[in-house]
């Protein structure tokens, strides 16, 4: 399990910032791991703002909700940007599902950071076809934690990195659960792929 470097990062005269990003395939822990590390800086005092991107309605369309029902309240926002107006006066930022957002975001959080801004960001690193996923990419590089959880392949109980899409779409944004996507390891997720064409 990932320790976090600290909870509190000093009072606002003197705090300094830094970038930790969570990642790996669906049903990973995820949004769990961010909702953990979210309740510790509330439990230091600290002034936190969450955000995750408005298209994000599958469970809720305010709060940030894991596959096992955890939950905590978020803004929807529609561009990186607009975290720069809310999160600008926090201690800490989350944000949820990083993978939806603009090519801005790297740019975004490492302005945050750069204001004293602890800055904690949580998405997918892989698409459905196990490609590179938005800017996360570019927001991995500028982290200086990043930390990769991993799911249990529904195939063969290995650990799973992949997302394995189970109904016919192309498209790289389909909002889903476990209706449209399985965790699958990377045996299984490339056996999965053959199949397909
Ligand atoms: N294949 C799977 N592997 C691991 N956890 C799973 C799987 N399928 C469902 N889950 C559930 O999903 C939870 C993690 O949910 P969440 O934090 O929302 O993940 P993520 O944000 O990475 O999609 C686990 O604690 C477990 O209850
Ligand atoms: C792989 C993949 C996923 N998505 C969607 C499906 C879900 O709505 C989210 C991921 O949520 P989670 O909290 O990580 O479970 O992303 C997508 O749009 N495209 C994809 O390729
Ligand atoms: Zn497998």
């Amino acid at each position: 399990m990932f320790i976090e470097p600290r909870v509190g990062n000093g009072n606002h005269a003197t705090r300094r910032g830094w970038v930790e990003v969570i990642c790996g395939s669906m049903f990973s822990g995820k949004t769990e791991e961010l909702i953990r590390r979210l309740n510790r800086a509330k439990i230091a005092k600290q002034k936190i703002e969450i955000f995750k991107p408005r298209i994000d309605k599958r469970y809720h369309e305010e709060d940030v909700v894991s596959h096992n029902a955890n939950s905590i309240r978020s803004t929807p926002i529609d561009f990186a940007q607009d975290m720069l107006l809310l999160g600008g006066s926090c201690d800490v930022v989350g944000v949820d599902e990083a993978q939806f957002f603009d090519e801005g975001l790297a740019e975004v959080c490492v302005k945050l950071a750069n204001s004293g801004v602890r800055v904690i960001a949580a998405g997918l690193d892989m698409d459905y076809l196990g490609k590179p996923f938005g800017p996360m990419p570019a927001l991995m590089a500028v982290a200086e934690y990043v930390t990769k959880v991993h799911a249990v392949c529904v195939h063969c109980g290995d650990i799973a990195t992949y997302s394995f899409r189970s109904v016919p779409s192309e498209q790289q944004v389909l909002l889903g659960e476990t209706d449209s996507y399985e965790a699958r390891c990377r045996h299984c997720f490339v056996k999965g792929m053959k199949g397909r064409s």
